[in-house]
């Protein structure tokens, strides 16, 4: 019988002989490290003290011999297995590698090794050059940083230090040797399975090997066909025993052409570490024959080929199901989740994967993870994807529904009038969103205060909180108004301005009966034209302009009807409030303007009254400014009044003529022997004014 045979190749501490050492111990495989052999040999010759540059002193390779015995070496007797790991030998092991006779010596030696029985055997051409016709070949890899690392480790467990920049030189100083000796260098062979081992643990290593080692050896094809009872068992048949024996870790069995096998707890699966409490006395178990000449007589049985088509079985059922599955994160890459179920590897891409978990990717391997498995497809190497799709997009559906109901239930509670607290979610030019819990309204800009608003940022940042009163409600729809808790620019003014206070405001309008002027922005007050002026000959229309500054005082404000009335008359004192004049009663006067050739205004008792020219004097005035100048004070007879006109007409020349009057008449008091009366004399005074 041939045996089955498993090759792993690959750089210096890729990890070869660490992975092929406990896979030959789970699945009882021979494990020849045939490293170990170039590195006796070299430390035979460095021993020997040999030429190691010369090919033709390497004679004595064919007479070594080398044994393993209870994870020992041997070489011609002598256990070198510390010795063989020495830096001398590592830094020479490549140069005695590389002679031809050497390798050919060495290569049929461990040919022989591997004859007739299942070997798992590791080095640099064991696929391509020892066992070409492998049932499986391994190549195994690791950034040679990694592998530094990891060499780094062995040594400081040894309390060897060394820089580890060092170590990697050293580490593909030694790769480039073998992978470019003319004689069987390290290449991948073509039929082989790379594996990179830099992100995987020993134990992924070891599970990915052994998937498929069990694929290779026992096929679903060779179950199906086989029919062992009565025949003469082999390995690769399927056998039904009976436990005879129940030990922590092996249970023996009755098969049933009276062979005994038994089974060690790791080949039962379902992960159990003990039979204990799983497995009884008399209990049957189906199983495979994984080996048969093991000492004392004993077939090795295992489940696990079995369980692995269960597990595929359930896996199958799972996808026709549409089961929810829930599996472990082996690795994240860059494509997507490699997950575990059942022993199976599947794959999840990461457009399948919930838009949170790819965000924090990093952070998922070894957690358990719910899929579905979308596709399935059985063979050699399985292709089984799953997708989180259907569950994130229940979870996003439910979520949904959630909030839906919860807006819902806070949309009902709230009515139009209702003032709320929310706080500034979006701002747009035009609006803002304001947040309650689960729901939010519109605050449009013109909603925010009286005033106009230019630009919305000036007036709320984002997460402002912020007090708002409902003023309209429609079906999910909140129309907002944080003004309508604020004083109206009326109710501000009114608190500001009481009555009389003086207030400036441009005119903003004219119309026939007064002025509308701005106080504020949106506060206007009329200014009556009654109350423009105590002067009854003002006229505002006339002189004051659209955009004149008024002052004037506030008379009233009706907040309800929004009126504000104004007096800029309110402002000033009547000048003819206290005064009185009779007609001919005489009055200091005081020049304050001469109107050419019309007469003068002056000033009496405060008011303004007007002197005709024609008032001036006695005698005829040809020019004012020739008699009067502005300031000059006077005697003058009011000769006509109109208070409510603001009308004083006086006269000069009347107190004038009084005084000639007055002079005649004295003159004619002390010329007793006149006979002229004196109507007389005024009417010869008249008559020679005239003739002037
Ligand atoms: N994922 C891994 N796979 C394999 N070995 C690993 C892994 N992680 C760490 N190691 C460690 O890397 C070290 C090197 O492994 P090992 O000696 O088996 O490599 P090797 O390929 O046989 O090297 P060499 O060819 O130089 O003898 C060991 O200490 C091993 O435990
Ligand atoms: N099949 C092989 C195995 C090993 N070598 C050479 O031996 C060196 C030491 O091997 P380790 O696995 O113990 O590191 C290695 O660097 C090779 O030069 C070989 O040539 N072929």
């Amino acid at each position: 019988m041939p045996g089955f045979k498993v090759a792993i190749d690959g750089p210096a501490g890729s990890g070869k002989s660490t992975i092929s050492k406990k896979i030959a111990e789970k699945l009882n495989l021979t494990h020849i490290d045939t490293g170990a052999m170039y590195r006796a040999i070299t430390y035979l010759a460095l021993e020997k003290g040999i030429n190691l540059d010369d090919e033709s002193e390497y004679e004595f390779v064919s007479k070594v011999k080398i044994e393993y015995k209870n994870e020992k070496i041997y070489a011609n007797g002598i256990d070198v297995t510390t010795k063989i790991r020495d830096d001398k030998v590592t830094k020479n092991v490549s140069k005695v590698s590389s002679f031809p006779y050497v390798r050919r010596t060495l290569v049929s030696i461990q040919q022989e090794a591997a004859k007739n029985i299942d070997v798992i055997m590791d080095g640099r051409d064991i696929g391509t050059v020892v066992l070409p016709n492998a049932d499986l070949k391994i190549f195994l890899t690791a950034h040679v940083k990694e592998r530094a690392k990891r060499r780094l480790k062995d040594k400081e467990v040894n309390n060897v230090t060394q820089d580890i920049e060092q170590l990697a030189k050293e580490l593909q100083e030694r790769d480039l040797k073998d992978s470019t000796r003319k004689e069987s260098p390290l290449v991948v062979a073509t039929d082989a399975i790379v594996i990179d081992t830099t992100n995987f643990t020993i134990e992924d290593t070891i599970e990915r090997i052994t998937n498929e080692i069990l694929k290779r050896r026992i096929t679903m094809e060779e179950l199906q066909m086989k029919d062992v009872k009565f025949q003469t068992l082999k390995v690769r048949d399927k056998v039904e025993g009976t436990v005879f024996k129940v030990e922590d870790n092996v249970i023996y069995l009755t098969l049933e052409n009276f062979e005994e096998g038994r089974m060690f707890v790791e080949f039962y699966g379902k992960n159990i570490t003990s039979f204990k409490d799983v497995v009884k006395e008399g209990d049957k178990v189906t199983a495979i024959i994984t080996k048969m000449n093991d000492e004392p007589s004993y077939i090795l049985l295992s489940r696990l080929p079995l369980l692995k088509d269960e597990s595929f079985k359930v896996i199958e059922d799972a996808y026709k199901d549409n089961k929810t599955i829930e599996t472990k994160i082996t690795k994240v890459d860059e494509k997507g989740l490699h997950l575990k179920y059942e022993g199976f590897d599947i794959f999840l891409p990461y457009g399948l994967l919930d838009r949170e978990l790819v965000e924090s990717k990093d952070t998922l391997k070894g957690q358990t993870l719910e899929v579905h498995l979308i596709e399935v497809k059985n063979g050699k190497r399985p292709r089984l994807i799953a997708s989180r799709k259907q569950i994130f997009e229940a979870r996003r559906q439910q979520e949904l529904e959630e909030r839906q109901n919860a807006r819902k239930e806070e949309i009902d509670q709230i009515n139009t009038g209702d003032v709320l607290k929310g706080t500034i979610e979006r701002i747009e030019p035009h609006a803002a969103t304001v947040r309650f819990n689960h729901v939010a309204g519109l605050l449009r800009i013109s909603q925010i205060q009286h005033r106009r608003i230019e630009d919305i940022n000036e007036v709320i940042k984002l997460g402002d909180e912020i007090e708002v009163k409902v003023i309209k409600k429609e079906g999910m729809r909140l129309d907002l108004s944080h003004k309508a808790l604020l004083p109206t620019p009326f109710e501000a003014f009114s608190e500001e301005h009481k009555k009389g206070s003086a207030v400036k405001g441009a005119v903003v309008q004219k119309l026939p009966f007064g002025l509308i002027i701005e106080l504020e922005e949106g506060v206007r007050g009329l200014l009556h034209q009654s109350e423009y002026s105590w002067n009854p000959n003002d006229n505002f229309a006339n002189f004051v302009k659209i955009g004149d500054v008024v002052e004037s005082a506030v008379l009233l404000v009706d907040v309800k009807k929004k009126k504000i009335s104004l007096s800029r008359k309110a402002l000033f004192d009547n000048p003819w409030k206290n005064v009185s004049f009779k007609r001919g009663e005489n009055v200091e006067v005081k020049v304050i303007e001469i109107i050419t050739d019309k007469g003068m205004n002056v000033e009496a008792k405060g008011v303004v009254g007007f002197i005709p020219v024609s008032e001036l004097s006695t005698e005829r005035v040809n020019k004012i400014e020739d008699l009067f100048a502005v300031g000059d004070t006077m005697q003058a007879r009011v000769i006509d009044v109109n208070p409510k006109e603001w009308y004083l007409k006086l006269s000069v020349k009347q107190i004038a003529e009084d005084s000639l009057r007055s002079e005649y008449e004295q003159y004619l008091t002390h010329d007793e022997e006149a006979t002229t009366t004196i109507g007389d004399l005024f009417e010869n005074l008249l008559t020679e004014k005239d003739k002037k």
